[in-house]
């Protein structure tokens, strides 16, 4: 089970709406820019409220007319567009920062070895390129023990070898970790290759 959501939101001028029926494990959110992705996935996560619906995950709710669980309690790993890294912390600082040890939690070697990233653990993320900091940026959602993520864009200014690394992560965190995945994405060819399901907003 994995996403079931159903939300509005008046944005300025903008109306948000985005409707995602129960079923697949990765849902791929398609659409131009401005018709409301981002908004959506920040609704999920909690940090923007919507004016009305119900997002559930996994069974569990976490948003509708009575409940609003807190932020923290939804458990989201979210990867945002920008890697949003801590410039002040070198990487393997950066993978532990909000590290939750849960019950079917991936352990910091575990992680590591699943992005390839072992020889960049003692770098500053300045030095990193997109994609590598991208990678840590998903690490570090992993190792919150989240109970389901949320990809903003994540193979954006990335180039084709990149590209091809991070699908192949994304594919293995949907069959291998089996979490539920709300991804956004511009590229009609990524959300084909990706999406068990593509919901087109705008
Ligand atoms: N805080 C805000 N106040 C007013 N308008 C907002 C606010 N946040 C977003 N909007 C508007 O809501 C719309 C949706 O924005 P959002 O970032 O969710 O779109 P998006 O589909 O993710 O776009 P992109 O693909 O460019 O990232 C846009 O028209 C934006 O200008």
């Amino acid at each position: 089970m994995s996403f079931d959501l159903d939300l509005t939101k008046r944005l300025g001028d903008s109306d948000i709406a985005c409707r995602i029926e129960p079923g697949e494990a990765l849902t791929i959110l398609f659409g131009p820019s401005g018709a409301g992705k981002t908004s959506i996935l920040n609704m999920v996560a909690g940090l923007i409220e919507p004016d009305a619906g119900h997002v559930r995950v996994g069974g569990q709710i976490l948003y509708d007319r009575t409940i609003d669980v807190p932020v923290a309690a939804r458990r989201a790993g979210y990867v945002f567009q920008e890697a949003r890294l801590f410039p002040h912390l070198r990487v393997r600082a950066n993978l532990l920062y909000g590290r939750r040890e849960g019950a079917g939690g991936l352990g910091v070697d575990e992680v590591i070895a699943f992005l390839g990233i072992a020889q960049l653990i003692d770098r500053w993320p300045r030095s990193l390129s997109g994609g590598e900091a991208r990678r840590v940026a998903i690490g570090r959602a992993l190792l919150s023990d989240p109970a389901f993520l949320l990809l903003d864009e994540p193979l954006s200014s990335l180039d084709r070898a990149r590209r091809e690394e991070i699908m192949t992560v994304i594919e293995r965190l949907r069959d291998e970790v089996k979490l539920p995945i709300l991804m956004v994405t511009h590229d009609r060819a990524e959300a084909e290759r990706l999406g068990n399901r593509i919901v087109e907003m705008g």
